[in-house]
């Protein structure tokens, strides 16, 4: 099944992009004994994309010594990541990043030696609670499985995109899902075609998930005796059937109505400021606005394209958000866009469809 990458023929390089996603209902459970949430969220995938270029630099010396120690974690020199675009300087190069774990597991899984190059261009926000990082592990699992030849199948790929975070498979499969378990186990929904524009405020600085999921914990812990009735408890989502249903007409107004976040006060807590920008996004006339997944980005929901347009002027003009962009959903999963001969070329590596583009076009 592996093909061997030592030979010049077949792909040198792989290109592949994955879509941030956002969360339009956002369900989180009790802290599992894994220190995992149970969450239970409506996923959507958005025209904003990470592009992984995935090269073999050159092959290891001894393929046939696949299964001994050495294979399993090579030194540090053999993966090495670059990355570009807005907010690289705060993305790990080492091998923590994602579409490094990537490549590892993946090499690591048919021995191969291979040293790869990683380049990584941003058009996710950085921290921002749309899933860059995990878009980067996407792209990463897309394109390795391609230049080592190894045809895992979307299912397989998800399978290991679910052990390097719990966002990734939905990276990977993109559209509309609802994410159960810590959000990994995916069920799509195949009627949610509704189209949304949504405006994204991008805050000056980020939020990391567990730190915002423990802010959750706390203000749940510290306002459980309140739940009684004084309006200081943290609410809790209810179920996403009234949300599904309405994803599959075609009333924005309807959907922005049933848009839910539970970790919403937590990064309200976090970063009080964000509420200016929540407010902002009312007055500018946005359908219905929220923290997008663990913040800080807020997301204003329109009506269309051109109500968008109006939106994302008025808020960039309030000086609320450090930049604002406008998307659109949903958009599909994570795929291939260059499978190039030669060594990694930059000028045959395929743009994303929307790597920092402002307008998401
Ligand atoms: C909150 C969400 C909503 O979609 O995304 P973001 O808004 O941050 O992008 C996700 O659950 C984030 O998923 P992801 O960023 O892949 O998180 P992971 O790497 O799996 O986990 C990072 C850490 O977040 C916490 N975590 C994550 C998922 C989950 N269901 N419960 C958790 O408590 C854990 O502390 C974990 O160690
Ligand atoms: N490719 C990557 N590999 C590893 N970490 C990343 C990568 N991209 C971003 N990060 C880091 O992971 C953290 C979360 O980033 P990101 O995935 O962009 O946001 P979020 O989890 O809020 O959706 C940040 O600290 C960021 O530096």
């Amino acid at each position: 099944m592996l093909r061997d990458v030592s030979t010049p023929t077949g792909p040198r390089a792989v290109t592949a992009v994955a879509p941030a996603k956002i969360n339009l209902h956002l369900a989180v459970g009790d802290v599992r004994a894994d220190g995992f949430h149970e969450l239970v969220t409506v996923y959507r995938a958005v025209d904003l994309w990470e592009e992984v270029t995935v090269a073999i630099e050159a092959a290891g010396p001894d393929d046939e010594t696949a299964g001994s120690e050495d294979d399993v974690a090579g030194p540090d020199d053999d993966v090495t990541v670059a990355v570009s675009g807005p907010g690289a300087d705060q993305v790990p190069t080492d091998r923590t990043n994602l579409a490094a774990r990537a490549v590892d597991l993946l090499r690591e899984e048919v021995g191969s030696y291979a040293r790869i190059a990683i380049r990584i261009r941003k058009g996710v926000p950085v921290a921002g609670g749309m899933a860059g990082g995990s878009a980067d592990a996407a792209a990463a699992l897309v394109a390795t499985d391609r230049l080592l030849g190894l045809g895992l199948s979307r299912a397989e790929l998800e399978q290991r995109g679910s052990r390097l975070g719990s966002d990734v498979p939905f990276c990977i499969r993109g559209g509309t899902a609802l994410g159960t378990g810590r959000g990994e186990e995916l069920a799509t929904l195949l009627h949610a075609r509704g189209e949304q524009h949504v405006v994204v405020a991008l805050a000056a600085g980020g939020l990391s998930t567990p730190v915002v999921f423990g802010e959750l914990d706390r203000l749940r812990a510290e306002r459980g005796a309140a739940e009684q009735g004084d309006g200081r408890a943290v609410p809790r989502a209810g179920g996403t059937e009234r949300l599904v249903q309405a994803l599959a007409g075609d009333d924005p107004a309807a959907v922005a109505a049933l848009l839910v976040n539970d970790m919403e006060p937590a990064a309200l807590s976090l970063m009080p400021a964000l509420r200016r920008t929540l407010r902002a996004g009312r007055e500018a006339g946005a359908l219905g606005g929220m923290v997008s997944g663990s913040g800080p980005t807020c997301l204003f929901f329109c009506a269309d394209r051109e109500h968008a347009i109006a939106v994302a002027a008025e808020i960039s003009e309030s000086g609320v958000a450090r930049e604002v962009r406008i998307t659109s959903g949903p958009v599909g999963g994570a795929r291939i866009t260059s499978d190039a001969t030669g060594d990694l070329d930059h000028d045959h590596v395929g743009g994303a469809p929307s790597a920092g583009d402002p307008t998401g076009k």
